[in-house]
């Protein structure tokens, strides 16, 4: 049995917050974070509010700095560490090798649905029309009427919002996506449209790190759950 490399390998990875509104005060809040996302798999991140989930999700995309450890992307037939990567080679990570489908809509105004969907194909060499073209199918294949697409998605509902992300966020083909509760707002219809589209993307070799509290969808998807609580730095006794 041939057995590939994970696309990301978190290892040994800490963070702590420090609250410079607060005298600096330290909140130390993960350490020992060690997981593997390997190819055509859905390793979803679980454990209370407050855990440290979003934080391991904002490190592996560089929103965050990672205090120490390592995590490793397959990035140009590569290895990338994300947590000393520079921000030039984070950005081209981004671009081509991780995708991210957050739970809200961070949309440039004035522009147009269909364009925000198409950008992530533009910027990866696609002509403008060939663009268009494949960000119409998926707006269509989520249900965003054709009578939106040439709208901003500012004043859109909260579940066309999103979906105008997922949509986005699934335009290119990427070894890594990162999923923060990609259902959140969605009826059962759509829920289920974006369930097919995981399973899709997970046979076609795509590994994903998630954060889903549904657990219908859950269920449909998560290969291996991880359990962020287990992660937590001790506690300091009060003197
Ligand atoms: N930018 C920040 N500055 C200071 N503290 C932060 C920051 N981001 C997160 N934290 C703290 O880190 C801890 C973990 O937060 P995080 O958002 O990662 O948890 P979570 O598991 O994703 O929670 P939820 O399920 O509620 O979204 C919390 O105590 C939070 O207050």
């Amino acid at each position: 049995m041939t057995h590939s490399p994970p696309v990301l390998s978190a290892r040994d990875v800490a963070k702590t917050f420090t609250l410079h509104l607060q005298g600096s005060l330290q909140l130390p809040v993960l350490q020992g974070v060690s997981f593997d996302v390997p190819a055509g798999r859905c390793v979803v991140l679980g454990g209370d509010s407050g855990a440290g989930k979003s934080t391991i999700m904002k490190m592996v995309y560089g929103s965050y700095l990672t205090d120490s450890g390592s995590i490793l992307l397959a990035h140009r037939e590569g290895l990338l560490d994300l947590a000393t990567a520079p921000p030039r080679q984070v950005l081209a990570a981004r671009r081509e090798s991780m995708g991210y489908v957050s739970q809200f809509l961070r949309a440039v105004p004035r522009v147009p649905a269909i364009d925000v969907v198409a950008e992530p194909l533009l910027d990866n060499g696609a002509s403008r029309s060939q663009a268009r073209e494949q960000a119409g199918a998926l707006l269509s294949r989520l249900s965003i009427p054709e009578r939106l697409w040439e709208l901003p998605p500012a004043t859109f509902s909260g579940g066309e919002q999103q979906r105008v992300n997922i949509a986005r966020g699934f335009a290119t083909f990427t070894p890594l996506l990162l999923l923060d509760e990609p259902t959140a707002s969605l009826d059962a219809r759509n829920r289920g449209v974006v369930i097919e589209m995981i399973r899709e993307r997970l046979s076609a070799g795509t590994g994903m790190l998630a954060i889903c509290h549904d657990a219908q969808v859950r269920q449909a998807v998560a290969d291996h759950i991880v359990d962020v609580a287990g992660f937590a730095p001790p506690r300091e006794e009060a003197p």
